[in-house]
């Protein structure tokens, strides 16, 4: 039976001072290959390292410019399925007004947090949360979260949006309608690279009306016992694409030829993930990588994820019929998306 501790917040665990974290957060040994100091990880410079796209020429109207764009994103898209975006054309002002927002509202005390507590039990996914041990062996993540939809307009609920501070909903808001425009973008570039029409792929994905961003923010507060626990244990993203920011402090590392990579802090990037969408459509030629979040002792790491995904229900995915050929059949069977994450979360319980 799995265990299942209601509310209980890594926050209040981490500040109430114990020494050894509880055995739920100790993570299996076959799990903790590289879990070292994070600080010491990324001072790493020998190995491969995340590419960094440079987007300024996206709009470019030099066919030669763009076009040498599309090759350096689609080789960092089949080769990692991660990547640093620069130039990426959302303003550092805005990206700091999300980030000072959630920084803000998780500063507020648990009791008030806790007003918008989700209830996962109950479908209510939306809200405050803390992962729900959902394996046989009752493991748990260092981290607490808040989660809800952030696009299309109309399927927000801002009656579950933090109220404070007051500027989360007006940032939230435009920042997400600015990673739509960015989704649009790349999603071009990876169809064009892929020999298809430009707005094949979001048109695949959900198209304008379908298409649903969800915003979460990451909470990892500081850990005693860093070298034991993990703030998201290994997995891939179901999303199309996914967007990420955090507050500089290193945590991501990407599962690569076999190890560990962790992730630079690139000032003003965005890192982008190919999901699995992208990959089950692209018929695994766009990777969808496994990746997980260490914690440490010394600060709290905060990342803020938006998730770019198709509707749960509507589209059946499967790889285009373009891009399967006899040499190359189809690797994915068709699936709805929430087809899709029922099967992961039933494969990850064997
Ligand atoms: O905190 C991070 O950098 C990664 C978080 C993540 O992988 C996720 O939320 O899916
Ligand atoms: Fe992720």
């Amino acid at each position: 039976m799995a265990t299942i501790i209601a509310n209980s917040r890594v926050e209040s665990l981490a500040s109430s001072g114990i020494e050894s974290i509880p055995k739920e957060y100790v993570r299996p040994l076959e799990e903790l290959s590289y879990v070292g100091n994070v600080f010491e990880e990324e001072k790493k410079d020998d190995g491969p390292q995340i590419p960094t796209i440079d987007l300024k020429d996206i709009i470019s109207e030099n066919p030669e410019v763009r076009d040498k764009l599309i090759q350096d994103l689609k080789k960092a898209a089949m080769e990692w399925g991660v990547m640093h975006l620069i130039n990426h054309g959302i303003s550092d002002e805005l990206i700091h007004r999300v980030k000072v927002a959630g920084e803000a509202f998780f500063e507020l005390p648990i009791e008030v947090k806790e007003k918008y507590a989700n209830d996962q039990e109950s479908g209510n996914v939306q809200g405050y949360g803390s992962k729900l041990a959902n394996n046989a062996s009752g493991q748990l993540e260092w981290q607490d979260y808040f989660f809800h939809v952030s696009f299309p307009e109309d399927k927000r609920d801002f009656s579950i949006w933090p109220k404070t501070p007051t500027d989360y909903i007006p940032a939230v808001s435009e920042y997400s309608k600015e990673v739509r425009g960015l989704t649009t973008k790349i999603l071009s570039v990876l169809s064009l690279a892929l020999g298809l029409e430009e707005g094949r792929l979001e048109k695949e994905v959900g198209g304008k009306d379908e298409i649903i961003l969800q915003f979460k923010i990451n909470y990892y507060p500081k850990c005693p016992q860093p070298e034991l626990a993990l703030g998201v244990e290994a997995h891939t993203d179901v999303s199309a694409l996914t967007f990420i920011l955090h507050n500089m402090v290193p945590g991501l590392q990407l599962f690569y030829e076999g190890k560990w990579v962790t992730a630079k802090c690139v000032p003003n990037s965005i890192i982008m993930h190919i999901g699995d969408t992208i990959e089950i459509l692209s018929n695994g030629k766009y990777k969808s990588i496994l990746h997980r979040g260490l914690v440490n002792k010394e600060k709290v790491r905060l990342s803020w994820a938006v998730f770019c995904e198709p509707p749960k229900e509507k589209i059946i995915l499967k790889p285009l019929p373009d891009l399967v050929t006899e040499e190359q059949p189809a690797r994915f069977p068709p699936r709805t998306f929430a087809q899709h994450i029922q099967y992961k979360l039933f494969r990850e319980a064997e």
